[in-house]
């Protein structure tokens, strides 16, 4: 016996890696997907789903409130404008979600089962109904420092990010992209010149960055420089993105106030395609050794991979472009800071389109079918 499960958002960056992962693995042969739309309702189901029918609307209140599960990766306005409704209406399935809109209500479970199963389970077995997944670049640094969060050993952390264009979206990645060939375009003549005096390339690319490229969707150019703030301007000089890394780590880890871990940091986007990074700083309760602090995050999860702290291992094994496409989360940069001997570095990446959205959300809807 298959359950129906409603797909909002499926063709979407984060509905697409969702779809591929599904796929992958085998997911739709055990439910029976409805697809919905908020633009081409009638339209055709994607072409994988054979036999799902014709793509429905995804604001038909009705139309929703026939399915035991929904799975929606639509974005905030959409969970905005339908979820309350639909829990107004009586409907008491679950809803599992991208979006951060309903992350930090007291009824909601932020999902990353590896990291918090017992949260999942207790809150499935107690009538939770809305499983949210995390801010990206918390769920891959818990997926990665599991092993010391889960451990009760860290007393606090900085978390400085490199965070990829994607995490903007798809809109986001292309202007990145374009934005680059533009730069190349503006310098062309010169580069094909080996005698071209590299100051005046320089010159150049700073007057194209500066007045000829497109950056409607990022604000300030991307290419060949960075954005030091993302997310909204919480009005207190922390962006909204940085707020995250302190209140959904301690959601996730469920963490009680008098054991809470301060958690904070600045957060960058950099011209990275795809895959967050990040650079941290932890205070430990403890002085553990360099080994068993390696030992420790390499057990925690199959998934977080300690790369040795050599020049040689980290520019191969510790990158955006190592990390993407994969669920990896390697972790390194692990050494011993001088402020004293708990207080350690570490660096991690992780592609942000699998653990940091698309593959906690896979896993939940296969607990919530029994299948996890
Ligand atoms: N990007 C990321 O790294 C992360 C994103 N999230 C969250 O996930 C949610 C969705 O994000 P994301 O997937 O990036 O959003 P996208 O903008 O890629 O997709 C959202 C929706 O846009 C519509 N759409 C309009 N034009 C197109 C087009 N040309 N191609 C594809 N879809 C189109 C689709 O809806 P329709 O089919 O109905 O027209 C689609 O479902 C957001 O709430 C975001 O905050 C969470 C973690 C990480
Ligand atoms: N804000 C993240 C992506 C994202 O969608 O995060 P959230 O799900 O917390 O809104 C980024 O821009 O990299």
């Amino acid at each position: 016996m298959t359950s129906s499960v409603g797909f909002v958002g499926y063709r979407g960056m984060v509905g697409s890696v969702l779809m591929q992962r599904m796929q992958d693995e085998g997911d739709f042969a055990h439910l029976d997907p409805v697809f919905f739309s908020t633009s081409n309702a009638g339209g055709n189901a994607p072409a994988f789903a054979e036999g799902a029918g014709a793509l429905k609307d995804a604001y038909d209140l009705d139309e929703l409130a026939k399915l035991p599960i929904i799975v929606t990766a639509q974005g905030g306005d959409y969970t905005k404008a339908v979820h309350a409704d639909l829990r107004g209406r009586g409907w008491n399935g679950l809803w599992i979600d991208a979006a951060s809109t309903l992350r930090m209500n007291d009824d909601s479970i932020i999902v990353l089962d590896p990291v918090n199963r017992n949260v999942i389970d207790a809150g499935l077995a107690n009538g939770t109904r809305d499983f949210v997944g995390g801010n990206c670049t918390v769920s891959c640094m818990l997926m990665g420092l599991g092993g010391l969060f889960r451990n009760g050993l860290v007393e606090w952390g900085t978390s400085m990010t490199y965070q990829a264009a994607s995490g903007g979206g798809a809109r986001h990645m292309r202007e990145l992209l374009t934005q680059f060939g533009d730069i190349n375009t503006a310098v062309a003549a010169e580069l094909d010149n080996p005698a071209s005096a590299i100051l005046e390339i320089d010159r150049k690319v700073l007057a194209t960055q500066r007045g000829g490229l497109d950056a409607t969707q990022f604000g300030v150019p991307l290419a060949g420089s960075l954005i030091p703030w993302i997310d909204a301007d919480l009005g207190n000089g922390q962006s909204k993105e940085e707020w995250k890394a302190g209140v959904e780590t301690n959601k996730i880890l469920g963490t009680s106030a008098a054991d809470r871990v301060a958690m904070d940091g600045l957060c960058v986007r950099i011209g990275a395609m795809r895959s967050h990074s990040q650079a941290l700083t932890l205070k430990l309760k403890e002085d553990l050794t360099v080994t068993e602090i390696e030992r420790l995050i390499d057990a925690d999860n199959e998934w977080a991979t300690v790369v040795p702290n050599t020049k040689e291992a980290s520019m191969k094994g510790l990158t955006p472009v190592a990390a993407s496409g994969t669920l990896d989360i390697p972790v390194g940069r692990i050494r011993k800071l001088e402020m004293g001997p708990e207080y350690i570095s570490a660096f991690t990446v992780g592609d942000q389109l699998l653990w940091g959205a698309a593959e906690p959300l896979r896993r939940m809807l296969l607990i919530a079918l029994g299948r996890l």
